[in-house]
């Protein structure tokens, strides 16, 4: 089983169309907004009340302090002196202790919503009735960044985005504050605010074209990481001593990102400075002009202590604003793509304008009527053309070379792709007017590729039939078949052996120790073969390759039970050692994407052609490539 690497994502991702625009930046607010109201309604509420208190405390304790100085000037009462004190102490304590509330709110906001976002994405993830989506790498990066930060996102947005409201209910209060005492001041404050939300702006625009620039050296960096650490890349990666290279070129990747991002930094800081600097001039503006309009006896003490912290409290909050609007551009970039993973219409059409049927049970045949297919619309054709009838209660066999298409037909039986052109018809009927669970649920596979699950050996099976996951005695029963039984058992702790070094067993097997056992591929291959027996009784089975890692006795002990198994019922067989499909009623020759031969190996082997050949050649142990090709010249092997 060729292990195929999958292309890791950045952590930047790529911007689209959907994430420009204000329409689209309100309608992605909305729904992150929507996800965390939706996880907790009353947490939510409570956020925005820790919001508006505190924006409005320390607006409330620059306005009580100004109130107790100028009591204090003016030799007021001791009781209103008191009550203001107590006052001062109560806002100063809210205004201390809301931040600490607001980070313990939206830490458990953001737990509950990444739990309604997973299941969320999850279920979309699953609804995806074929592989296409999955082998488009625009999509599949998407998709991990969908998963990997996605989630998070939405409580990210919308505490940063209510830490924005706070703010800004603090900046209204110290405007209002300015524009009491001095109303040119309050709009020299406001104007002053111009260039900083410009410079936001143009900020935020850089770092998502940055992104955008960044993601391919992001995704490549993790490639090569990956493959550096993943057990599964392991072995090759110390035989052929590649983990040097791979290091250099992932820290490559990281210097070249690294340095795009020190670019970004740079221009944020020089931005700030400036922009800090005009701050600074402004409220040291205000300051001097305070100053003097309290020793010509315009303003009191206690003005002039609310002056301060108005026009001070103005200027880092706009800073802090800034801080938090590019936070919630970057999570609102990301949410982008959980979004279009959640909102992603079906991958496998219905047949358009027909109403979906229950899938019979097979009675007669199924049929690919003119059948072309390519994997995608630049890619060659790999059938152009496959008329071929599976009939009911009989074993088909497909033989061809090496990516002649045999895999290809049968995940077009899985319905995992529809026909690019023609149909697959199941008693007649289109599969496409199928609901595609409901088809699954009527075939058993085991693939050239088949998983091996890091889970126990019972649970390795018993996933054939989930409704039989815990049945133990169907699951024996089924291993027996296989030719697995012997071989489970002996395992250290049968069939509840867990079948990885990758977990520890106390995390599964209810905290009692035993070691995970790894087994041979040859084994892992029988288990698999087991887990497709699970569904014995359903309409096809489909077996390509199930024997390619067994030896010479194994294999044919597994097709003698496969002999046994198919007797009677509809299957699908494909095998490279043709002795094992001779005793197929059907045998399909597939080449240049066409069935070029069809009949039983008697009928076959008489006509004298490509099966006859191939099979004399695997008969007498005669393997030369020159062979092959003399006898088909067109097919690459
Ligand atoms: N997911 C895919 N995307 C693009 N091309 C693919 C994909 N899967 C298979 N192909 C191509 O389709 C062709 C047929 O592959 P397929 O696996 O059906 O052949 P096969 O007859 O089963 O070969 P083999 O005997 O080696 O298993 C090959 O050229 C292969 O490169």
């Amino acid at each position: 089983m060729a292990v195929r690497w999958g292309r890791p994502t950045g952590r930047g991702g790529r911007t689209s169309r959907a994430d420009s625009g204000a329409h689209g930046t309100l309608a992605l607010l909305k729904a992150a907004f929507a996800l965390v109201w939706q996880a907790s309604r009353g947490l939510l509420a409570a956020r925005i009340g820790v919001a508006l208190a505190g924006g409005v405390a320390p607006v409330a304790v620059a306005w009580l302090t100004k109130l107790l100085l100028d009591l204090l000037v003016d030799g007021g009462a001791t009781t209103a002196v008191l009550t203001v004190v107590l006052a001062l102490a109560g806002a100063t304590l809210a205004g201390a202790l809301l931040p600490a509330v607001g980070n313990f709110v939206d830490a458990e906001l953001s737990r509950r919503t990444q739990l309604a976002g997973r299941a969320r994405l999850y279920r979309a993830i699953g609804g995806f009735g074929g592989l296409g989506r999955f082998e488009d790498p625009d999509f599949q990066d998407r998709l991990q960044l969908a998963v990997s930060d996605g989630p998070a996102t939405p409580a990210q947005v919308t505490a940063n985005g209510l830490t924005i409201a706070q703010s800004a209910v603090t900046i209204v209060g110290f405007v209002v504050t300015l524009a009491s005492m001095a109303p040119w001041m309050a709009v020299v404050v406001a104007v002053a605010a111009i260039p900083t939300v410009r410079a936001e702006l143009t900020l935020s625009r850089a770092r998502a074209a940055m992104m955008l620039q960044l993601g391919h050296a992001n995704r490549r960096e993790l490639f090569y990481a990956d493959l550096i650490s993943s057990v599964t890349a392991a072995k090759e990666v110390r035989i052929y001593g590649l983990s040097d290279l791979f290091a250099v070129r992932m820290t490559t990747e990281l210097r070249k990102i690294n340095r795009g991002m020190r670019g970004l930094d740079l221009r944020e800081l020089r931005m700030q400075s400036a922009l800090t600097g005009l701050g600074a001039v402004v409220a040291g503006g205000g300051l001097v002009w305070a100053a003097l309009s309290a020793r010509s006896g315009r303003l009191g003490v206690g003005d002039i202590v609310v002056f301060a912290a108005a026009t001070a409290g103005v200027q880092n909050l706009l800073a802090s604003i800034i801080g938090n609007v590019a936070r919630t551009h970057q999570a609102l970039l990301i949410f982008t793509h959980f979004q279009q993973v959640v909102r992603a219409p079906a991958d496998l059409a219905p047949l358009e304008g027909l109403p979906l049927l229950p899938v019979p049970s097979l009675r007669d045949a199924i049929e690919l009527r003119d059948v072309w297919f390519r994997y995608g619309p630049s890619l060659p054709w790999i059938l152009q053309g496959v008329n071929l009838t599976i009939r009911a209660g009989r074993a088909t066999a497909l033989v061809g070379l090496n990516g002649a298409g045999k895999s290809t037909i049968v995940k077009l039986l899985c319905r995992l792709y529809d026909p690019t052109r023609g149909a697959v018809l199941w008693d007649g009927v289109d599969l496409r007017r199928f609901p595609v669970e409901e088809l699954r649920e009527r075939l058993g596979a085991v693939f050239q590729d088949f998983m091996a699950y890091d889970l126990s050996a019972a649970e390795n099976i018993g996933l054939g039939d989930i409704a039989r996951l815990d049945d133990r005695s169907a699951i024996e029963a089924t291993a027996e078949r296989a030719g697995c039984h012997v071989t489970v058992e002996k395992l250290p702790r049968g069939y509840d052996t867990l079948l990885t070094r990758f977990f520890s067993p106390e995390e599964v097997l209810d905290g009692e120790a035993s070691s995970g056992v790894q087994l041979s591929g040859g084994q892992w291959q029988r288990l698999a073969l087991a887990r497709a027996f699970m569904r014995a009784d359903r309409d096809l089975l489909i077996l390509d390759e199930p024997s390619a890692g067994l030896d010479a006795d194994a294999e044919h002990e597994v097709h003698t039970r496969l002999r046994a198994l198919r007797e009677g019922s509809t299957s699908v067989l494909i095998s490279h050692r043709l002795s094992t499909v001779r005793d197929a009623d059907t045998i399909a020759v597939l080449s240049d994407g066409v069935v070029t031969e069809l009949g039983d190996h008697d009928t076959l082997l008489a006509a004298g052609g490509t099966y006859a050949g191939l099979f004399t050649l695997q008969a007498s142990g005669y393997t030369s490539p020159d062979a092959r090709t003399e006898l088909h010249p067109s097919t690459g092997g």
